[in-house]
């Protein structure tokens, strides 16, 4: 396959996806991990009937009268983490916490703002002897019942699903295994941040772009470093590398100093695709190496790298992972009027906002080349326009993919 479309080179992309593997972790490092199996619950939460407030758990009849006010006896309490573990008859209350569970006499909790209490009696006020007030009672089982599945195979772990999770009473949690991916440079016009480069040189950017996704996305990176335009080094860095999947950035186009292909091929390489029809990021390739590892050729344009890697690594790395394929784009509507999209998909860096009538609304920045680092740095969306797109109104609904912006 040569110069294939978007929507093939992420189906190929799919396909040459590692298998996933399992593994456990502690709870404690479970941040961001994709879950390898279900997480059921083992029992109800709350396990009883839990008081909602501080006050009096009572049986509701024992609030039914003609008076204005109520009189009952306390006789205990319930604390969280104590429980009342007596009967309660008609004429009777215990004082209760919240959190605390609920003796199995009562059905109702009457808050303490609405009890006039003294020594171990206490009046119930009118606005507490309500017969269809709030009881105050969390059910057992009212979060979630014993056997219930919480959450799903492929689901990725954030902070509120870690707590679904605690709540569960897990402390160790079945992950799959990351990834490994390993990023490499090539041109003999980069040098590292930090060191000083010749007139003709400049820094290299896009590697520290791209490792941050890797372990956004859920890989596990590491940096091979910067090669020269030399083939011999660009095979030899190649062939001691172990990892699931080499990325490397640059070269990767048809110049004369464009080696990073020939160097795969000394290594076997069979390509999937030879690169894709989008903009940016032509000079996109994807297949493995005789060793079974696979390679992803990104451009060396830092927009062009980036596009491709929010694009094909992402798309990997949640294969890789055994995450469901979803789409990632919204509606917006665009503030400015938009060029035609030639004949390649094209991914637009945009701003999002809204209008005051509430619209999302997308604005494309004004200079879209695929060297520049500063716009990116900007963005935080990339518009998309299918293949030939004509050109487009302000107020023009179209695509937006939103980027992973902390
Ligand atoms: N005659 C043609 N020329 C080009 C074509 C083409 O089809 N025919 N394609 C163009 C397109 S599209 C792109 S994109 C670039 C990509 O080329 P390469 O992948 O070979 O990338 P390089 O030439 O190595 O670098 C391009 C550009 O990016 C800078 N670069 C590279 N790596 C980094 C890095 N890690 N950090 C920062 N900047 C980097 C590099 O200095 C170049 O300026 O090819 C077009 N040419
Ligand atoms: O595809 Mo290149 O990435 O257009 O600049």
């Amino acid at each position: 396959m040569k110069n294939v479309a978007v929507d093939v080179a992420l189906a190929a992309v799919r396909q040459g996806a590692i298998s996933p593997v399992a593994e456990p972790v502690p709870l404690a490092k479970a941040m961001g991990r994709v879950l390898a199996e279900a997480v059921l619950a083992g029992r109800d939460q709350p396990p009883f009937n839990a008081s909602a407030m501080d006050g009096y758990a009572v049986r509701r009849d024992s609030l039914k009268t003609k008076a204005k006010q109520v009189t009952l006896h306390v006789v205990g309490e319930s604390a969280a983490g104590r429980a009342y573990a007596g009967r309660v008859a008609a004429g009777e209350a215990v004082r209760i916490f919240t959190g605390a569970p609920v003796p199995a006499d009562c059905d109702a909790v009457v808050i303490q703002e609405n009890v006039v209490r003294q020594a171990d009696v206490i009046d119930v006020l009118p606005d507490g002897c309500k017969p269809d007030g709030p009881s105050h009672i969390r059910k057992a089982g009212q979060d979630f019942k014993a056997g219930d599945t919480l959450l799903e195979p492929g689901q990725r772990l954030d902070p509120w699903r870690l707590s679904l999770v605690a709540a569960a009473g897990l402390d160790t949690v079945p992950v799959r295994k990351r990834p490994r991916i390993a990023v490499l440079c090539t041109g003999d016009e980069l040098v590292l941040p930090g060191q000083t480069p010749k007139p003709d040189q400049i820094y290299e950017s896009a590697s520290h772009a791209l490792m941050a996704l890797i372990k956004q996305w859920g890989g596990k990176a590491s940096y091979l470093g910067v090669e020269g335009d030399d083939a011999r080094a660009l095979h030899k860095a190649l062939k001691k590398t172990k990892a699931d999947l080499i990325v490397t950035v640059g070269g990767a186009s048809v110049g004369d100093y464009d080696l990073v292909r020939p160097a795969l091929e000394k290594l076997g390489l069979a390509l999937d695709f030879a690169s894709v029809a989008v903009k940016p990021g032509k000079p996109t390739s994807f297949g493995r190496l005789t060793d079974g590892t696979r390679i992803l050729s990104l451009p060396g344009n830092p927009a062009s790298a980036f596009v491709t890697a929010q694009l094909f690594l992402k798309a990997w790395i949640e294969a890789s992972l055994g995450m469901p394929e979803t789409s990632p784009f919204i509606t917006a509507v665009t503030q400015g009027p938009l060029s035609a999209a030639g004949p390649r998909e094209s991914y637009l860096r945009a701003k999002i906002g809204s209008s005051l009538q509430g619209q999302l609304q997308v604005t494309a920045f004004d200079d879209q080349d695929s060297s520049l680092v500063s716009v990116f740095a900007r963005a935080d969306a990339l518009i998309r326009l299918p293949a030939n797109t004509l050109p487009q109104n302000a107020g023009a609904r179209v695509e937006v993919l939103p980027l992973d912006r902390l």
